[in-house]
């Protein structure tokens, strides 16, 4: 469980983020919609302790998240891939779990790539790869992990809109069965509301919480629930309450 009490986050004096309070549950998929600059970004990397709060506390599992990150409790997916170019696939994936002192499995990390549609990649480099792949690559990095907590920054940022629509589809399926914790941020609102147990709308600056809406969808989430009336509207939703909010 992640948890954030009265966070306030400052760069020399220019307040970012101010006063947020937020609870994500165990296994819950979070998603973060807002306005370029809102803060979105600072909050994800405030969770993950790579940006240290000015006032408030943050908590993971009960853990600073430091100490959360000392034990390999939570991977990151940037919007720009983070692959060593000189190692394969399988070795990008299987590294990061070595650096973290776990005992890499290459079985595991093979079968990982092959649900993420890359059997037949594993000794590629990742100049081999397309943009898409690359991702998928880094995610099933995260998952080979085995972290709890997963935080994902625009992942699919710099990919084409069918791509994302795959991958979303993928990534909700992977999260229905390993059930981790995800924090995820993206620009698109209807990424945000296929993929969340809950959806949450910053804005402002400093940036805030300004509401968060419980996504009601059926489930597996495949590519039909995009053209479906409820989903519609739950984006519409979404996005007016972003219009109302924009300054
Ligand atoms: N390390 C830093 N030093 C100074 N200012 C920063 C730093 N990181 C972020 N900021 C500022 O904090 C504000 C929030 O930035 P952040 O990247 O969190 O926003 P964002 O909502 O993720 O934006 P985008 O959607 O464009 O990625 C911006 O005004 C940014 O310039």
């Amino acid at each position: 469980m992640i948890s954030l009490e009265d966070v306030t986050v400052a760069f020399d004096g220019f307040t970012a983020i101010s006063n947020v309070d937020l609870r994500v549950e165990q296994g819950e998929f979070v998603t973060i919609v807002g306005p370029s600059g809102c803060g979105k970004t600072t909050l994800l990397r405030t969770i993950g302790g790579l940006e240290e709060p000015t006032s408030g506390r943050v908590r993971i599992d009960g853990r600073s998240p430091e100490a959360a990150q000392t034990n390999a409790d939570i991977g990151f997916v940037f919007q720009q891939h983070t692959l060593f170019p000189w190692k394969s696939a399988l070795e990008n994936v299987t590294f990061l779990r070595k650096t973290a002192g776990n005992a890499p499995e290459a079985d595991a990390a093979r079968a990982l790539l092959r649900s993420m549609g890359l059997e037949g990649f594993e000794d590629a480099r990742p100049k081999e790869l397309s943009g898409g792949m690359k991702q998928r690559v880094s995610i099933a990095r995260a998952l080979h992990l085995d972290a709890d907590v997963l935080l994902m920054d625009e992942p699919f940022g710099e990919l084409d809109e069918i791509t994302r629509d795959e991958l979303g589809v993928e990534i909700r399926d992977l999260w229905r069965r390993e059930r981790k914790t995800v924090v995820f941020v993206t620009h698109s609102v209807p990424e945000a509301v296929f993929l969340a147990d809950r959806c949450l709308v910053m804005c402002g600056q400093p940036g805030r919480i300004e509401a968060t809406f419980d996504v009601d969808l059926p489930e597996p989430r495949e590519e039909d629930v995009f053209g479906t009336r409820s989903f519609q509207e739950q984006v519409a939703q979404v996005r007016q309450t972003l219009h109302e909010n924009y300054a």
